[in-house]
Formats: C-alpha cells, structure tokens, sequence
C-alpha cells in the first residue's frame, strides 16, 4: 500500500425514516435557541411544516433558495438571520438549499443543519459557491460544514424520477473522482465504491418504484458517503468540466454531471486503472464508463450534451477553459483530446479515452 494521509471532518448524522421528527432535539444538542429554517419558493408548505414541529425553536422561514446561491440572495438571508436573531439555520431541501445555508454560515459563522432531499452530497462537504455578476465562484471552508444532518428518506419520496436518477449520478461523480483524487486514500475509496454500489442498486429499484422506501434509503446512504467523498478529496477533470459548463451556459447541475461523468471517466481510464476497476466492480460491469452510460440510458437520463441546451458553439470555449487553469488529474490535460471528449458528450456518443 503507498504512505497516505488520513484527517475527515464530519457532520453528525441522524439516518432512517422520520428521522425529521428528531429535528428540534438537534437544534436543541446545538445548544441553539432560534433556527432560520431555508427552503425554495416551491418548497415553502414544507418549510412551514418544519417551523412548526420546532415550536418556540423556529425564528422563521426563509424561503427563497435558489440554483447556484446569487450574491444577492445570500446577503438577504444573511440580513434576516440576523434580524430575526437566529442562532442555527436548518435547510431543507436540495443543494441549493444548503448553499444557501452554507453562504450564511460563511459569513456569520451560523452553525447548519441540513436535511437533504435530493442526492447531491452538499450537507457532507466544506465547499460553498455564491454566484456574483454571473460568475460562480467556489471555495472551501470549514465554517460551511453543515453540523449535523438528518437524512429522512420519506424525504425523498417526492423527488420526481428523472431528478432522482440525474442527482444519484450526481452523487456517482464525486465518489467516481475521488477513486483517482492526487489526495485520496483507502478508508476514501472504500466510501467511494460502497457509495456506487449503492447507488447503482438503488437508481434502478425507485425508477421501477419512486415509493420504494428501501430503495429511497439506499439511494440517501449512497449519496451520503459520496459526499463524504467530495468533501475530503479533490475534485478533477469532471467536476472542473460540468462547474465550466453549467457555469457558462446556465446548464441544469445534475444533468451536466450524467452526460459528462462517463467521457471523463474514459479520458482518465489509462492512468486510473485501479479506479476503473473499483467503478466496474460497484457497477457490476467490464468495463466502467460504458456501463455508467448505459445505466444512465437505461433509467431514462440524457446522454448528450445537445439535449441538455448546450449550444455546439460553446464548445471551443469550454476547451480553452478547460486548459486554461491546471489543477491536478491523473491524466494531462490536452486540449485537443478535452475537445474530443466535449463533442462525443455534446453528441452523445460512446465514451473513448
Ligand atoms: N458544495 C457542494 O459540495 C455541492 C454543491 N452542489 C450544488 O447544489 C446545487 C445542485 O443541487 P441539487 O440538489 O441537484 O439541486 P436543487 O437543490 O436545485 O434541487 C433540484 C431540483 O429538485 C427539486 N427537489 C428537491 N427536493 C425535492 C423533493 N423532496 N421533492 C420534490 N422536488 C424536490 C427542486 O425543486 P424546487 O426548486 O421545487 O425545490 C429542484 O427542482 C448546485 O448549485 C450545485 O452546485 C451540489 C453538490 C455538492
Ligand atoms: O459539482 C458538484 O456537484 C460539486 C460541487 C459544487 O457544485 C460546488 C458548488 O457550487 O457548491
């Protein structure tokens, strides 16, 4: 085994159906008063539900979340916390939820509590984005670390399908990335390829069934240690590409990464063959990036960039971008072969190394 170093920061977690119950005995344990509870404008009736069950705890709703945490919003937020004098936010929801979250956190130091509702991974990681004259910027910061996180899979039984499917292989990404990530290790990859495993049996199950509590549970718990994944190890060329995409052209988050995962998977296959290897394992096929496509075209999920609304001329840029800030990846990165790999993916056309 190569030396590794180990250090995870963690939330605590309360997992299992009904769990949501539990909520006002977590703010209590936080030793908070008054929690902010978060939400999107559609999820608002739920939001209330949640300020309720905490009584005398709630401080009030917030309930205007939206994709990619806009400057402007954050700072309302931020201002109604304050007003309001909450000491602990809850967000429900999505990750835009959380962000948001995450964005009043960073400023205010605001410990979170996150009940997800879609698989994204989110609430396990330290990383943040805020959107600001059209531009996403994202970083990392232990302040952000959502403290403890409910996963309530009823939670999830209203998730339509199509979500479902696109936010698991969302979730497939971090813990795809963090089998070849320059600082991940054992104890990370044994995570990574548990999360796939029970991804990739669960996707299936609640696309033949989205009220298939089981399938539901097994779905947040893969999420959840994909997550763990994204938060502890660093994201490469498949992340970078999809935050370059949906940043540029306003793409849908969870799509971008379902088209895009299996070509950057097959453009890092040569010089990440053991993470290839644990992908196929988890997935139970030969070979790793065809079978994560298929599974993805079986459940019904786009495969083709030109599907998802981005523009063939938008191409070349994303490429010159690609280039044009190097971070680490096991393999180099070339423009001529990032450009091949953008328009098999706007094609939709099978994954080539
Ligand atoms: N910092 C990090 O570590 C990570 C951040 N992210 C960020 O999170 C965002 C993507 O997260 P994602 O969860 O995909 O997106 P959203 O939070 O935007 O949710 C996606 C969709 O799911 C719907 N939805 C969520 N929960 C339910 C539910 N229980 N029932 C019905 N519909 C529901 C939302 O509906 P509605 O709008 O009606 O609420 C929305 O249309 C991106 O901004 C991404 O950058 C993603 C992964 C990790
Ligand atoms: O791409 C992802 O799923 C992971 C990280 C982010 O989305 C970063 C962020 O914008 O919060």
């Amino acid at each position: 085994m190569t030396p590794f170093t180990f250090q995870a920061s963690l939330p605590r977690v309360v997992f299992g159906p009904g769990t949501l119950q539990q909520l006002p005995a977590e703010v209590e344990r936080l030793g908070a008063a008054k929690a902010l509870v978060l939400s999107t404008p559609e999820q608002q009736d739920q939001a209330q539900r949640v300020a309720e069950l905490l009584g005398a705890r709630s401080a009030g709703v917030f309930a205007r979340a939206v994709m990619h945490v806009p400057i402007e919003t954050a700072r309302e937020a931020r201002e109604e916390a304050r007003r309001l004098g909450a000491d602990c936010a809850v967000a429900i929801g999505g990750g835009s939820t959380t962000g948001l979250g995450k964005a009043i956190a960073l400023d205010s130091g605001l410990p979170i509590i996150a009940v997800p509702t879609t698989y994204a991974g989110s609430e396990m990681t330290p990383i943040y984005g805020i959107t600001e004259g059209g531009l996403k910027k994202t970083g990392r910061d232990a302040r952000v670390l959502p403290r403890t996180v409910i996963y309530d899979p009823r939670l999830t039984l209203s998730l339509p399908v199509d979500l479902s499917v696109t936010s698991g292989l969302n979730a497939i990404a971090h813990a795809a990335e963090g089998l070849y990530a320059h600082d991940g290790n054992p104890i990370l990859s044994l995570m990574a390829e548990e999360g796939i495993r029970a991804l990739a049996q669960a996707l299936p199950a609640l696309h033949r069934d989205p009220c298939d509590l089981q399938a539901r549970s097994d779905a947040l718990y893969g999420a959840w240690l994909c997550g763990v994944v994204l938060g502890n190890g660093a994201m490469g060329l498949h992340h970078k590409l999809c935050h370059t995409l949906g940043g540029s052209f306003n793409l849908p988050h969870a799509e971008v990464h379902t088209v895009v995962l299996p070509h950057a998977m097959a453009y890092n296959a040569p010089k990440a063959p053991q993470a290839m290897a644990a992908i196929a394992r988890a997935l139970r096929v030969d070979d790793a990036p065809l079978g994560l496509q298929q599974l993805a075209a079986e459940l019904g999920a786009p495969t083709a960039l030109k599907a998802i609304g981005m523009p063939a001329d938008g191409l070349d840029r994303v490429a010159d971008l690609a280039v044009s800030a190097p971070y680490p990846n096991p393999r180099p990165l070339e423009r001529t072969a990032l450009r091949a790999l953008l328009q098999r993916a706007w094609d939709g056309s099978a994954p080539a190394p």
